[in-house]
């Protein structure tokens, strides 16, 4: 089931051909690149919510770091329509010796927001956080947990045109889990563009309207969300599927 929102024929973003190379290196010495992203082509329109799903390190975290302006493509294009763009991650990282408070201002300007605009927020952000006085205490001494909720809240509270989710679903314990993939779903269908990876495929088919399938730094697959799911799940046990399918 789609996520039942008008999505426009307005085009946000256009990439066309976009390549990202890192550097890895061998010992000392020795430098190689590594394309993570090889040849990515699609549209993203006004309002629509795509998934980007793939095997471990095929370049989809990579490819959302692209679209929030973090690192430039090495090779392609990337044409932005006017929109704004922000990477909504739970691994920004905090600095330890300084309190919930002030690692929000820090992480929430890294998602693009002023100063201002965070010490505006500030009282939404730790309402919803809800990890006590806590808030208050350095980052050091808090759960995973209490930092998932940290850095949920303030993610949650940033405003750009463009979303992009990196696997930000599922987090905390289950009272903060149902709350923030409350936050999550709202966002989806407000008149947003989400661009969303999960490795989650019920979450996918419950708030998607396309699915992009990237496999080693392509494009393997682009549009309807059952079939470019089904064509991905099934390449991942070729053999087992076969198997159990003729069993049922
Ligand atoms: N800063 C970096 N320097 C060198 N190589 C990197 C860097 N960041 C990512 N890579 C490599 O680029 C490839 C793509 O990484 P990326 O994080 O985009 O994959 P992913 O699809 O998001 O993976 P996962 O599903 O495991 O999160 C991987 O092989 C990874 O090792």
């Amino acid at each position: 089931m789609a996520a039942h929102k008008e999505t426009e024929k307005r085009l946000a973003l256009r990439l066309r051909n976009v390549a990202v190379a890192y550097e890895r290196r061998f010992g000392f010495f020795r430098r190689q690149k590594y394309w993570a992203l090889k040849d990515v082509s699609f549209d993203l329109y006004h309002g629509e919510t795509l998934g980007v799903i793939g095997r471990n390190g095929v370049g989809k975290s990579t490819l959302l770091r692209l679209l929030a302006g973090i690192i430039a493509p090495d090779k392609g294009e990337i044409k932005n329509y006017g929109v704004t763009a922000s990477l909504l991650t739970l691994q920004v990282g905090f600095v330890p010796h300084l309190t919930g408070r002030e690692n929000a201002v820090l992480s929430g300007m890294l998602l693009g927001m002023s100063k201002r605009e965070v010490l505006e927020r500030m009282d939404a952000i730790r309402e919803y956080a809800d990890i006590g006085e806590f808030f208050d205490h350095p980052v050091r001494e808090y759960s995973t947990g209490m930092r998932a909720r940290l850095g949920f809240a303030v993610a949650i509270h940033v405003n750009p045109d463009v979303i992009l989710l990196d696997e930000v679903l599922g987090v905390g314990d289950s009272i903060f889990r149902d709350k923030s993939t409350k936050s999550i779903k709202n966002l989806i269908r407000s008149q947003k563009s989400v661009i969303i990876v999960s490795h989650q495929p019920a979450m996918l088919r419950e708030l998607c309207d396309r699915i992009v399938w990237i496999e080693k730094g392509v494009v393997q697959g682009i549009g309807d969300v059952k079939s470019v799911l089904n064509t991905y799940l099934q390449s991942l046990k070729p053999a087992v599927t076969a198997t159990s399918d003729s069993q049922s």
